[in-house]
C-alpha cells in the first residue's frame, strides 16, 4: 500500500494559458501589433500558415471558458495580459477597452472562485518597441516597468499573484539565438543583451511593485534538469555548460546576483562586462519563484554543436511527446528539490506542466481519449508530492494547457489542452485528462 500523497490543504490547483496563443482577436477594440501578429503574418515562420488571428477565440469566449473551469472545479488560472492591449505603441497612450477586457476576465473568475494569476509578459511584445529595438535596447526596463504600474494600478485589488516574465531563456533562445520564435533573430550578440534586458525588466516591475502593491509577485523560468550520458570528464562538462545556459542562466543573477562562469566560456567575446549595479536591480527579493518543467536532457559533449557544444542522449526505452520530449516525471522531483538545495527555501509553484500527444478523433459520445497525456499528468503530480516530501514549499500546479492552443511556431497541430478545441468550430470537449484531473483537484491529490 502505497503512502497517500499529501498536498497543503489551500493547494493551488489549476491550469495555465497565455495571450497570444488563445485569444484571438489580437487587434481588436484599440489593441497595437505585436511581434508575434508579425511573425505570424510572415510566410513561413509558422507551420501551416497559422496565426492568432482567432486562436481559441477565447476574447470573445472568455466567460464559457471561466464556466468550463468551474465545471472542472479548477482553485486557480493562470493567463496573461497582452501588453499591446494596454499600450497599442508599447508606451504612451492607455487602451481603456484592453484593460476593460481584463477587468471583466479577473471579475468573472473571481466570481467563480476562480484565483486570477496573471502573467505581465507572455513574449508577446508590441511590434512599435521591437521597432525601437525591443529586448535590445536598454531603455526597456523602463518601458516594462510603467506598463506595469499601469497595470498593477487597475488589477492589484483583485489579483494576489502576479509573474513578471514567463521563460526568460526561450525569449532569448528562441527569438535573438535560433530565430524560430519572433522577433526571429539569430545573433549570438544579441542573444545575452536582450537575456540581461529581460531580467533586468523583471527586476524594474518587481521595483514597483514593491512600491504599490499589496500581494506577491515572482519571475516563472522554464528548468530543464540536466544528466550526463556518461561519467566521462567531457560530458560531465557539457551538462555543467547546458545546465548553466538554461537554467542557472536566469536563477542565479536573481537569487545569486551574478551569472555562473560558463555563460563567458560559451559566449566568448559575445558575452559582454555588465555593470554591477544590474545586479542589484535584477535581484530583488521575490514572493515566489514560478517554475516551468516539461522535460529533462541527458547530455553528452559535442564539438560540433554551436553555441554549447553539447548534444541530446535519446533514451531508447522512455515515452517521448509530440514535440519531442521526453517523459520523466523523476526530473520534476530532481527541479524543484534541487532548486530548494542550490537557492534556498522558498514558495515554489509549478506554473506550468504539459504533455502534447496526438489525440485520436472525438471517440463516441464525445469523449477524447489521451491515456498518455493522463499517465503524464499522474507521474507528475506523484512526483510534486515527492518533492513535498522532501520539505519543497509547493503551493500549486498549473496544468499546460486548459485549451489545445496555438503552439507558437509549431501551429495548432501539437495539442497540449486538456481541453480539446475544434478550431473549426470552436467547440470545447474536456479530454479524459481533464476529468483525471477534475478528480485530482477534488482529492487535493489524493486519487491518481
Ligand atoms: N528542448 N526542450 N525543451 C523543453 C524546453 C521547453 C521550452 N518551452 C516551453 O517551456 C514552453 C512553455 C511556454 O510558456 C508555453 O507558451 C508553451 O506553449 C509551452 C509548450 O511548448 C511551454
Amino acid at each position: 500500500m502505497t503512502r497517500p500523497i499529501r498536498f497543503p490543504s489551500n493547494f493551488l490547483w489549476g491550469t495555465a494559458t497565455s495571450a497570444y496563443q488563445i485569444e484571438g482577436s489580437p487587434l481588436a477594440d484599440g489593441a497595437g501589433h505585436s511581434i508575434w501578429t508579425r511573425f505570424a503574418a510572415t510566410p513561413g515562420r509558422i507551420a501551416n500558415g497559422d496565426t492568432g488571428d482567432v486562436a481559441c477565440d477565447h476574447y470573445r469566449r472568455w466567460r464559457d471558458d471561466v464556466a468550463l473551469m468551474r465545471q472542472l472545479g479548477m482553485k486557480a488560472y493562470r493567463f496573461s495580459i497582452a501588453w499591446s492591449r494596454i499600450l497599442p505603441q508599447g508606451t504612451g497612450a492607455v487602451n481603456e477597452a484592453g484593460l476593460a477586457f481584463y477587468d471583466r476576465l479577473i471579475d468573472e473568475l473571481l466570481a467563480n472562485g476562480i484565483e486570477p494569476m496573471v502573467t505581465l509578459y507572455h513574449w508577446d511584445l508590441p511590434a512599435a518597441l521591437d521597432d525601437r529595438g525591443g529586448w535590445l535596447n536598454p531603455d526597456i526596463a523602463d518601458w516594462f516597468a510603467a506598463y506595469a504600474r499601469i497595470v498593477f494600478d487597475r488589477y492589484d485589488d483583485r489579483v494576489r499573484h502576479w509573474v513578471t516574465l514567463n521563460e526568460p531563456w526561450v525569449v532569448t533562445d528562441g527569438g535573438y539565438l535560433h530565430g524560430t520564435l519572433a522577433p526571429g533573430h539569430r545573433n549570438a550578440y544579441e542573444a545575452p543583451i536582450a537575456s540581461h534586458n529581460l531580467l533586468r525588466a523583471h527586476g524594474a516591475a518587481v521595483q514597483v511593485y514593491r512600491e504599490i502593491g499589496r500581494h506577491q509577485i515572482g519571475l516563472v523560468v522554464n528548468i530543464e534538469p540536466k544528466y550526463p550520458a556518461s561519467d566521462a570528464p567531457e560530458d560531465v562538462a557539457a551538462t555543467r555548460r547546458a545546465d548553466a545556459y538554461m537554467n542557472r542562466q536566469y536563477l542565479d543573477p536573481v537569487f545569486l546576483g551574478s551569472y555562473p562562469a560558463e555563460l563567458k566560456e560559451i559566449f566568448g567575446p559575445a558575452w559582454p562586462d555588465w555593470p554591477a549595479r544590474d545586479f542589484d536591480l535584477i535581484s530583488q527579493k521575490l514572493d515566489f519563484i514560478g517554475i516551468n518543467y516539461y522535460t529533462r536532457n541527458v547530455c553528452r559533449h559535442d564539438g560540433a554543436n554551436w553555441p554549447l557544444q553539447v548534444a541530446p542522449v535519446r533514451q531508447p526505452q522512455a515515452t517521448y511527446t509530440e514535440t519531442g520530449w521526453e517523459v520523466f516525471p523523476q526530473g520534476l522531483t530532481d527541479t524543484l528539490v534541487g532548486f530548494k538545495r542550490r537557492y534556498g527555501d522558498m514558495p515554489v509553484y509549478v506554473m506550468e506542466n504539459g504533455s502534447a500527444f496526438y489525440d485520436p478523433p472525438q471517440a463516441a459520445h464525445g469523449r477524447v481519449h489521451d491515456p498518455l497525456r493522463m499517465d503524464c499528468l499522474r507521474g507528475n503530480i506523484a512526483a510534486l508530492a515527492a518533492a513535498i516530501e522532501q520539505g519543497v514549499d509547493l503551493r500549486g500546479y498549473m496544468v499546460w494547457s486548459l485549451l489545445d492552443n496555438l503552439e507558437w511556431s509549431l501551429g495548432f497541430a501539437k495539442r497540449f489542452g486538456i481541453v480539446h478545441v475544434d478550431f473549426a468550430t470552436q467547440r470545447r470537449t474536456p479530454k479524459d485528462s481533464a476529468l483525471l484531473y477534475a478528480r485530482i483537484v477534488a482529492s487535493n491529490g489524493a486519487c491518481l
